[in-house]
């Protein structure tokens, strides 16, 4: 593989039983998943880039060599920030000196954002002279998220930064990582096993399993993969970015586009020209051999079968489909599947039922 790619990661770690073995890139910008059941390495992976771990291999970042044959930089010299599962912040100090400890030991360049933006970012201002024992869960990720951007960090890590909290407290936080997205121009590299996760924060998704890199690419075109194990079950879905052109109030829809189609979605006041992600789960999506304009169904679009693969029931099958660069996927009955003599490389039309913003 190249090594001019923005952040290039080759490891090679042995532990009793368990061997990781990758070779990657990942670009400079947006939020990288790094997506794969229990065990399959992905916190040793974040580790090794962190030189939490001292795996055989080469790293370098922008064009910075941060390992080699020659070098290691020790975790302190590299200008990350890391999230961990927990908050670890320190107790005795209150929310801010939390902060300013992060700040004052910050060796990097100063040339990023002040730490009242950071604040801002999180919605913590109000937080600031509390102890983090009078703090609920989700208010101590945050400040730890917060603590992890004071040192001013050109490459942010997250470990499951969600893991250890309930669902309402996850939901309190997502809006937060949302608005970092939006906002930040640094990489970041988010450990997790949560697809919901995934769907709503990631740009790219590297996919471990086993210590190895079974895929990696773009959110669509990798979580799209009929290999994926959630894939072949009823919650087999596909993430879809796109951009509003139309909006028709008087029936709550807007019209979503993307390359190969449109899609008309619910409108949630959107506003035209606005970006959207959406979800579409494959048991929506059925396939035709004409498109028909009769039915209830508004979105027809036309595809191509690109894939088939078996679903998690010996009765279903799933179908990876091609529309423009996009991929959706449509899981059927073998049935529907034999009757319509449907074969990879047919084109076919795409019925989609519905679909769910995801962020
Ligand atoms: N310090 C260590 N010594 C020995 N084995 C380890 C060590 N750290 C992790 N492992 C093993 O390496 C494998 C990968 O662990 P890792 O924590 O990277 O997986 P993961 O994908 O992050 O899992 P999870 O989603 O459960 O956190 C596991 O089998 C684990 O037991």
């Amino acid at each position: 593989m190249s090594v001019s790619a923005d952040i290039y990661a080759q490891f090679k770690l042995n532990y009793d039983g368990f061997v990781l073995d990758v070779d990657l890139n990942l670009p400079s910008q947006g939020v990288t998943a790094l997506f794969g059941p229990s065990g399959s390495g992905k916190s040793t992976l974040l580790r090794c880039i962190a030189g939490l771990e001292r795996a055989e291999g080469k790293l370098t970042v922008n064009g910075e060599v941060w390992q080699d044959e020659t070098t290691f930089l020790p975790t302190h010299q590299r200008p990350i920030g890391y999230v961990f599962q927990d908050a670890n912040l320190f107790p005795h100090l209150s929310v801010k000196g939390n902060l300013n400890y992060g700040f004052k030991r910050q060796p990097h360049r100063h040339d990023g954002f002040s730490l009242d933006r950071v604040v801002d970012l999180l919605g913590i201002e109000h937080l600031l002279q509390r102890k983090p024992d009078r703090l609920s869960g989700g208010e101590k990720q945050r400040v730890a998220i917060a603590r992890a951007l004071a040192v001013n960090p050109r490459l942010l890590l997250m470990d499951e930064p969600l893991a250890a909290l309930d669902l309402a407290r996850k939901r309190e936080i997502l809006p937060f990582l949302e608005k970092l997205h939006e906002e930040l121009e640094m990489p970041v590299i988010y450990v997790t096993h949560a697809s919901a996760e995934v769907a709503r924060l990631a740009d790219h998704l590297v996919v471990l399993n086993q210590g190895r890199l079974e895929s990696a690419g773009s959110l669509n075109e990798t979580f799209s993969h009929v290999e994926l194990p959630q894939q072949a079950s009823d919650a087999g879905s596909v993430i879809i970015e796109a951009r509003i052109t139309e909006v028709q109030p008087q029936w709550h829809l807007a019209l979503a586009s993307f390359d190969g189609g449109e899609i008309w979605i619910r409108d949630l006041n959107f506003s035209s020209g606005q970006k959207v992600r959406f979800q579409v789960m494959a048991r929506d999506v059925s396939l035709a051999l004409t498109a028909d304009h009769n039915s209830s169904i508004a979105n027809v679009l036309p595809a191509g079968i690109d894939r088939i693969s078996e679903g998690d029931h010996p009765g279903v099958a799933l179908v990876r489909l091609k529309i423009g660069t996009n991929f959706i996927l449509s899981r059927l009955t073998q049935r529907s599947l034999h009757t319509l003599g449907l074969a990879e490389g047919d084109r076919v039309w795409a019925q989609i039922k519905s679909t769910a913003i995801v962020g």
